[in-house]
């Protein structure tokens, strides 16, 4: 008798919380929805006026002995997508085996020279987008020059995706990056956590449980966001795995509104100001490459918005718009190769699936 009205209650309240997430699911679809229709808004109508290269010229700068199949993804899909023209900037023992990979990249054996900066600053003026990192690897000389390639192009206002080890460079240097805001950083799960403890959780000082040291405030602080702090100025702590949505929002803020796209089960993207979350359908298959395929998409659509503007993207970041398209992008692909392939599906066959992936989503 006793257990009646407890069971009603308890149904009562599976169907307040089932209508209440279905709604949140609903809501989601059509926030995505809406995204989605901006992401069209920014792709370049093809037209037989236009010459080769109009539609982007992209730069990867990555790919050394160990990893060259990275700098060819990300190169790859950057020409699928729609640029024109995809050169890549590696190291001198990577560039054969990429060129024998394809015809249709440009590559240049020059990230391991001694003038590499200025091999890479002379193509400049001529590229639209640079993607760095893919299958760069972590020697000391090759970041050094990747260093100088980034300011060389932030003093030039290229546009750049930073992806892979691209990412372990702005972990030991955030100053390189700091406030550029045309930038953006891919980290997947590993990444996005060496990002945050550099950048977020470094400064510690200002606890409510322990003697209050009050920062000197100054680039590349964050503000407060502890609850329990009443400082109103800069505090950090650990990143919090609950709370995925405010880690990207903080990380984005810490490095001065840089763009951040978090990837993972549902991509979080943020400029410190939106979040916007993707969750496009993919697959349970996560083969090496993915987030290659990824940035080297992102490479356009970045320069497709920015030479769009704000007004095709309804005020919203054109930025935000772009990774927006790229992540949704990747897991179409993702799903539409796994629909064929299964468990035996690899990024090679997510490639192939770009130009209907980009139809079905972008061209309906
Ligand atoms: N074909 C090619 O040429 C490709 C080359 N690539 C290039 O390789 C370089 C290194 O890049 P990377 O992504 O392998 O990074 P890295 O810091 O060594 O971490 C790897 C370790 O992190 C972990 N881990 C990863 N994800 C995780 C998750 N979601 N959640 C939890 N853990 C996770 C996992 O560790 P484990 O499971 O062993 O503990 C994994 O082994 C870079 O240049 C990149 O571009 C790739 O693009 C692929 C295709
Ligand atoms: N658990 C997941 N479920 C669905 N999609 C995912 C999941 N994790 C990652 N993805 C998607 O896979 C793509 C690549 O993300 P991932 O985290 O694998 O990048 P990555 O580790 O940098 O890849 P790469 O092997 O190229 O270095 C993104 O589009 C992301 O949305
Ligand atoms: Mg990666």
């Amino acid at each position: 008798m006793a257990l009646g009205p407890r069971c009603g209650a308890i149904r009562a309240c599976r169907r307040v919380l089932e209508r209440a997430f279905s709604l949140r699911k609903a809501h989601s679809i059509k926030d995505m929805e809406n995204t989605l229709q901006l992401v069209r808004n920014i792709i370049p109508p093809l037209s037989s006026t236009k010459h080769k290269g109009q539609d982007g010229r992209i730069g990867v700068v990555g790919g050394c002995q160990e990893y060259t199949g990275a700098p060819y993804f990300a190169a790859i899909s950057a020409l699928k997508v729609g640029a024109d023209l995809s050169h890549v900037f590696c190291a001198s023992a990577a560039a054969p085996v990429i060129k024998a990979y394809s015809p249709e990249l440009i590559v240049h054996p020059v990230l391991d020279s001694p003038n590499a900066v200025h091999e890479v600053e002379k193509w400049l003026p001529r590229l639209h987008a640079l993607v760095v990192g893919p299958g760069l690897g972590r020697d000391d000389a090759l970041l050094r020059n990747v260093q100088g390639i980034l300011e060389v192009s932030k003093a030039r206002d290229i546009p750049v995706v930073i992806d892979a080890d691209g990412l372990w460079l702005v972990a030991q240097q955030p100053a390189l990056i700091h406030g550029y805001r045309k930038a953006v950083l891919t980290p997947n799960h590993v990444e996005f956590s060496r990002l945050y403890d550099a950048v977020v959780s470094q400064w510690t000082p200002w606890r409510v449980d322990a003697s209050p040291v009050r920062p000197e405030e100054g680039e590349g602080r964050a503000p407060c966001f502890c609850p329990a702090c009443p400082c109103g100025h800069t505090c950090k702590g650990p990143m919090d795995s609950d709370d995925s949505h405010g880690s990207v929002l903080r990380l984005s803020q810490a490095l001065g509104n840089v763009t951040v796209v978090q990837k993972g089960e549902r991509d979080i993207l943020s400029n410190g100001q939106q979040v916007l979350v993707c969750s496009q359908e993919g697959s349970s298959r996560r083969c090496g490459g993915q987030g290659d395929l990824l940035s080297g998409s992102l490479g356009v659509l970045v320069h497709w918005a920015l030479l769009a503007g704000p007004q095709k993207t309804n005020g919203s970041s054109p930025l935000l718009v772009a990774a927006f398209g790229a992540c949704s992008l990747t897991r179409q692909c993702n799903h539409q190769a796994f629909q064929k392939h299964g468990r035996s599906t690899t990024t090679s066959d997510m490639i192939a699936e770009v130009g209907a992936a980009f139809s079905k989503l972008f061209e309906t």
